[in-house]
C-alpha cells in the first residue's frame, strides 16, 4: 500500500444469496484525491458503497481506512475515524430545519452524537454555542443561508445534497463517500455542488470518493476513475483514458454500434 493512501479495498466480494453482486473488487484512494466510482447499472457501486461505510458486511476481503483494517466496522465507529457517506436519495431529517440537521451532525465534546445528549439531559448544553456558530459556518459556506430556519424536507434536491455535504463538515470529516450527487440536481445547483467539492478538496484537504452517473460532473473532478462491471473493477485510470477505452464502452452499451 503506498504511504499516502488512506482507503483501500482488497478482495471485496458480497453475495446476496446466489447473487454476487461484488465480486473481488480492488482499489485505493489516495490522501487529497477525488476517486471517482463509475459503471453502468447494478454494477455494484453502491454495495461497495455500503460495505465501505459501515451498512453492509463483506462477504470476503479487507477494508483499510489510514492504515488500520475497519473491515465490518459500523457506521458509527467509523464516523468518529473521520469517514462519513451521502446518500444517492438525501437522508435529511424533513421534519428539522436546516440549521438543525447541521447541528444533529455534529459530535459532543465526548465524542458522541450530540443527538444523544439533547435526549439524555432534556437540554442542550454549552457546546450548543459552538455547535450553532460551526452550523451557521457551515449554512454560509455552502450558500444556504437563506433557507437555514426552513425546514429541510422544503428544500430543493439540490440544496438537499449541499445539506448531506454540510453534515460531513459538521464532523469535519476527512474521507467522504458521495453517492450521485449530481442525481436530481438542477444543472446550475450541481455546478454548485461540484464547486463545494472542490473548495472541501483543495481548501480542507478532504478526499472524496465519489458514485456519479454524470461523466461531465465526473471529469470535472475527479483524479482518478475506477470503473466497475458487473461486480468487478473492469479498469482504472483518468477519465480521458477511460473515456476512450473499448472495455468502458462495450461495458455500457453493450458492444452495440450506438
Ligand atoms: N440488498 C440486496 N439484496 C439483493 N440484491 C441486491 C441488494 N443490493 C443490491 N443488490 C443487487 O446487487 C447488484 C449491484 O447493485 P448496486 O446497487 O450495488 O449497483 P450500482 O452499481 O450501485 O447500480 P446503480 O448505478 O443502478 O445504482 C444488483 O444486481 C442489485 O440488484
Amino acid at each position: 500500500m503506498a504511504m499516502d493512501t488512506v482507503l483501500s479495498v482488497a478482495g471485496l466480494t458480497k453475495s446476496f444469496g446466489g447473487l454476487q453482486a461484488v465480486r473481488g473488487v480492488d482499489f485505493e484512494v489516495e490522501r487529497g484525491a477525488i476517486v471517482g466510482l463509475i459503471g453502468p447499472n447494478g454494477a455494484g457501486k453502491t454495495t461497495t458503497f455500503n460495505m465501505i461505510a459501515g451498512e453492509l458486511p463483506p462477504t470476503t476481503g479487507k477494508i483499510t481506512l489510514l492504515g488500520e483494517d475497519i473491515t465490518g466496522q459500523r457506521t458509527d465507529t467509523l464516523y468518529h475515524k473521520g469517514l462519513m457517506r451521502t446518500f444517492q436519495l438525501s437522508h435529511e431529517y424533513a421534519r428539522m430545519t436546516s440549521l438543525e440537521n447541521l447541528m444533529v451532525a455534529a459530535p459532543d465534546q465526548t465524542g458522541e452524537s450530540i443527538w444523544s445528549s439533547w435526549f439524555a439531559n432534556g437540554r442542550v448544553k454549552q457546546r450548543e454555542a459552538e455547535v450553532i456558530e460551526l452550523a451557521r459556518d457551515t449554512l454560509d459556506f455552502l450558500g444556504l443561508t437563506h433557507v437555514g430556519e426552513e425546514l429541510a424536507g422544503n428544500l430543493s434536491g439540490g440544496q438537499k445534497k449541499l445539506l448531506e455535504i454540510g453534515r460531513t463538515m459538521m464532523n469535519d470529516a476527512k474521507v467522504v463517500l458521495l453517492d450521485e450527487p449530481g442525481a436530481g440536481v438542477n444543472p446550475t445547483l450541481m455546478r454548485k455542488v461540484g464547486d463545494m467539492i472542490l473548495q472541501l478538496n483543495e481548501e480542507r484537504g478532504y478526499t472524496f470518493c465519489i458514485i456519479e452517473h454524470d461523466m461531465d460532473m465526473i471529469a470535472r473532478l475527479a483524479d482518478k476513475v475506477v470503473v466497475l462491471a458487473e461486480g468487478q473493477v473492469l479498469m482504472e485510470g483518468t477519465m480521458d483514458e477511460v473515456r476512450s477505452d473499448e472495455r468502458v464502452i462495450d461495458a455500457y452499451f453493450g458492444g452495440e454500434v450506438v
